[in-house]
C-alpha cells in the first residue's frame, strides 16, 4: 500500500479562530489542496471603504503577461498601491497574518467588479512556467467578498467540485505552492457570472520571493 504523504502547507493556522485585530473564522473545506474559508475578515465598514475609494479608478480588467483585455474576464478592476493609505496598510496586515505570508510578498490589493453577466472563467493564479513573471511566481490567493450578491458569482473550483457564494466580509483561500504540480493545478477556479446586483472583491495575490 502506498503511504499517503500530506505536503506542507503555508496557512498553517489549527483550531476555527484566528485572533488578529478582528476574530477571523475559518473553517477547511478541502484539505489538498488546501482550500479554505473565512467569515469576519473585513467589517461592513472596511467593504464600504474598499468599494468608494475604487469605484472611480475601476477599468475594464486585463490579463496575461501582456496585460489585454479579453472574454476570459469581463469584470472592471483596479490596484491599489502598498501601503496606499490607513485602511490598505490594515488591510494588508492582516491579510498577511492570515495568509502566514509576509507583507513585502504581497502584490497590491486588487478590487474586481462584476455586473451582471460579468465573470472570470475558469483560470489558474499563478503564471506560466513559461512565463517571465514565473520567476517569482504567485503562491497563494485570498479572494475577499465586499458585498451582498443578489444572485449569482460563486467563487467555483470545477475539478474540485467546490463552490463559495459570495457573503459580505468573508473570504475564500487557497494555495498552490506544491511540490506536486497536480495539487496546484487542481486549483483551477473561476468566479461564476453575476445574475443579479453587482459583485465586488479584493484580491490579494502573494509571490514566492518579496516584491516590496
Ligand atoms: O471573483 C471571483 O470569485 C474570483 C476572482 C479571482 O479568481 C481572482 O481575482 O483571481
Ligand atoms: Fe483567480
Amino acid at each position: 500500500m502506498k503511504a499517503v504523504v500530506k505536503e506542507q502547507t503555508l496557512f498553517d493556522h489549527e483550531g476555527d479562530t484566528l485572533s488578529l485585530d478582528r476574530d477571523v473564522n475559518f473553517e477547511i473545506i478541502c484539505e489538498e489542496p488546501l482550500v479554505v474559508v473565512l467569515k469576519n475578515v473585513v467589517s461592513d465598514e472596511e467593504c464600504t471603504a474598499l468599494i468608494n475609494l475604487s469605484k472611480d479608478k475601476l477599468k475594464r480588467s486585463k490579463i496575461g503577461d501582456a496585460r489585454q483585455t479579453d472574454e476570459q474576464r469581463t469584470s472592471s478592476s483596479m490596484f491599489f498601491e502598498e501601503n496606499e493609505n490607513d485602511l490598505i496598510i490594515t488591510i494588508e496586515n492582516r491579510i498577511s497574518n492570515i495568509m502566514n505570508i509576509p507583507i513585502a510578498h504581497a502584490e497590491g490589493l486588487q478590487i474586481l467588479k462584476y455586473s451582471p453577466g460579468q465573470e472570470y472563467k475558469a483560470h489558474y493564479d499563478f503564471f506560466n512556467e513559461n512565463s517571465k513573471a514565473a520567476s517569482n511566481n504567485r503562491i497563494s490567493t485570498m479572494v475577499m467578498y465586499l458585498n451582498e450578491v443578489t444572485a449569482g458569482g460563486d467563487t467555483y473550483f470545477p475539478s474540485l467540485d467546490i463552490s463559495v457564494s459570495p457573503e459580505k466580509g468573508s473570504a475564500v483561500y487557497f494555495e498552490y505552492f506544491y511540490n506536486d504540480q497536480n495539487l496546484n493545478n487542481l486549483t483551477l477556479h473561476g468566479g461564476a457570472p453575476v445574475i443579479e446586483g453587482e459583485k465586488w472583491v479584493a484580491t490579494q495575490w502573494m509571490r514566492k520571493q518579496r516584491i516590496r
